[in-house]
């Protein structure tokens, strides 16, 4: 099995909360969605940072296999993209021999049924602002991939909620509310760079309703991958 990745680097976790742990990245090449804060560009080859070599994509299963075995003192392997769901056939063909961190954008359930041995989900709810078109069918879509991939005793899963500086806050308060039962807590991430205020008072609203964490991505403050 092969499949298109873009990069392979050891970083830190920026993101949610698990912020801080150190973990092995395989970002998978291309996406289903087109957010307009995407920050994420992928390069034709597969650039290995973890042995500084170039790769012809597609990558055989294989190989990652080996730079997963061979990943020195990590918490987790954070598969993402692009969407690695795209990917969940190759994903599961992986033998898990360190702990799967799953970052996704939640929108193909279908997919996410392949990937059910996952041991953490940091999932996107994406809010109608990020999105050119199609979001009630996507986010019906999200409603289910977070039924399939819960939070439970076996897995850690998480909501994040990238937000603008202007957003729809009754909009959000009800998605939210339709995967609170499937999330172990919310973070609200903000596009990076973006004014606070309107998310701080969405904060105060939905710690009613769960736990709910404000978290920006913390690699970019760093000036790390
Ligand atoms: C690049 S995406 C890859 C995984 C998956 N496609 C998704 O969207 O969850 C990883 C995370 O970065 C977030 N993200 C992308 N661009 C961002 C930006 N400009 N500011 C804040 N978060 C951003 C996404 O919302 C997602 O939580
Ligand atoms: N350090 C770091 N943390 C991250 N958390 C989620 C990321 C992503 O692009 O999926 C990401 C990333 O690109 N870098
Ligand atoms: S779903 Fe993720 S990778 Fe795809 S466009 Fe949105 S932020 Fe970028
Ligand atoms: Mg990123």
């Amino acid at each position: 099995m092969r499949a298109n990745i873009s990069e392979i680097f050891y970083s830190i976790q920026g993101e949610g909360i698990f912020c801080g742990v150190r973990q092995l990245f395989v970002r998978f090449s291309g996406c289903n969605l087109d957010c307009y804060y995407c920050d994420t560009q992928y390069s034709e080859k597969c650039v290995d940072y973890a042995s500084g070599r170039e790769l012809e994509n597609p990558v055989g299963i294989d190989y990652v296999q080996r730079v997963i075995d061979s990943a020195t003192s990590i918490h987790s392997v954070s598969f993402t993209g692009g969407e690695p769901l795209l990917y969940a056939d190759f994903i599961s063909g992986l033998e898990k021999t360190r702990t799967f961190y799953l970052e996704s954008n939640m929108s193909l359930p279908e997919e996410a049924r392949k990937l059910k041995h996952v041991d953490i989900v940091a999932g996107d709810l994406k809010v109608r602002e990020a999105l050119r078109a199609g979001y009630e069918e996507i986010y019906e879509r999200t409603v289910e991939t977070f039924r399939i991939l819960r939070d439970s005793k076996e897995r850690v899963t998480f909501a994040k909620i990238v937000l603008p500086e202007q957003f729809d806050f009754e909009d959000v308060m009800a998605r939210a509310e339709g995967i609170s039962d499937y999330v172990r807590c919310f973070v609200l991430q903000p596009v990076f760079g973006s004014d606070v205020r309107n998310i701080l008072k969405l904060q105060e609203k939905m710690l009613e309703l769960a736990d709910t964490r404000v978290i920006p991505q913390v690699h970019k403050y760093l000036g790390v991958r």
